[in-house]
């Protein structure tokens, strides 16, 4: 393979409108340990909503940026990430659950005068739907985990009081593009699931063990799905929160959907005994997830290659 050329994971695809199928299990929960990415399919988000919420977006990413800077980091709201920050090329808006309507109405109060709901409903109806979504995913992820375990008490205790909030994403490539230009460069997720919306333009890598970049190539009618740091600590690295990242290869623009499902702040991350298996260390030290999330923001300019950012660098025990 000519250098620069890079290969597609083959991911499973999990149908998440049906029972578990136990001969799922076992590719679930390879997919978990080497990639921390799968695919699910039948999760009940049409087209239409999507491409609504693509193009009420859109008329708010194309307002001048002094317009958009309403929402930015110095406003009062700041669910606006602009450009230069993440990239040159990323920008994107924050909703926030559990009451995206109101979330999303907050940052459009701000940019227009006259006053529609259209936005807000969709976002709603996108955020309750990510937001069932997510509960199942963490379901299955437990059943993964091994028969013997107590699901239910697990998710009770541990994941009940669990939030979410979406990013939507621009990418602006520049006109002229020679070589691909990284549209958001690499980092893990600090939530315990992501449930990623990626249009058909491609460019959304996972660094593989071995360091090799692999392309995960947008499937019609799937939604792509990674583990964050959160869930790596709390199963004792039965799940991995993979590096990855966004190239973009070709000038036109990208659109995505990110829905980050995340622990309580005051929740204190502690990989259950039966979790971590008889015989095996602890890979973590309990911590506070708002600990690592303020370790994170302070060091979100550090490049993880070169410094320790990663949650392993935060609360590993030494291996
Ligand atoms: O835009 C994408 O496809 C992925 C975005 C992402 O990884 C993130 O926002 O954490
Ligand atoms: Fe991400």
């Amino acid at each position: 393979m000519p250098a620069g050329c890079q290969s597609s994971v083959e991911l499973p695809i999990l149908d998440i409108s049906k029972p578990l199928h136990p001969s799922f299990l076992s590719s679930l929960a390879e997919a978990c340990e080497k990639w921390g990415f799968f695919l699910i399919k039948n999760h009940g988000i049409s087209k239409h909503l999507y491409n609504k919420i693509c193009s009420l977006s859109q008329d708010i990413f194309s307002l001048p940026s002094e317009t958009k800077l309403e929402l930015g980091p110095s406003s009062s709201v700041k669910t606006y990430t602009p450009h230069f920050i993440a990239s040159p090329f990323f920008e994107s808006l924050r909703v926030s659950g559990p009451n995206f309507f109101a979330s999303a109405q907050s940052s459009t109060n701000i940019l227009f005068n006259q006053q529609s709901c259209e936005f807000s409903e969709a976002l709603q109806e996108y955020g309750s739907k990510m937001t069932e979504l997510s509960k199942r995913i963490i379901e299955m992820l437990l059943l993964s985990l091994g028969d013997d375990l107590d699901r239910k008490k697990y998710y009770e205790s541990e994941f009940k009081n669990c939030h979410g909030y979406l990013r939507i994403i621009n990418y602006t490539p520049p006109k002229c593009l020679d070589d691909e230009v990284e549209g958001l460069g690499m980092h893990t997720d600090m939530s315990c699931v992501t449930i990623v919306y990626q249009d058909q333009i491609g460019g959304l890598q996972v660094k593989s063990r071995e360091g090799r970049w692999m392309d995960i190539s947008p499937c019609e009618e799937t939604l792509v799905v990674n583990i964050g740091d959160m869930l790596q600590a709390w199963s004792n690295e039965k799940f991995r929160s993979s590096e990855h990242r966004v190239v973009l290869k070709r000038p036109v623009n990208r659109f995505s959907l990110a829905f980050f499902w995340c622990f309580e702040d005051e929740k204190v991350i502690l990989a259950p005994d039966e979790v971590v298996g008889e015989g095996y260390k602890r890979i973590y030290t309990p911590f506070v997830c708002a600990d690592y999330l303020k370790f994170r923001e302070s060091s979100e300019r550090g490049k993880f290659e070169k410094v320790g950012f990663t949650v392993r660098d935060f609360a590993g025990t030494s291996l």
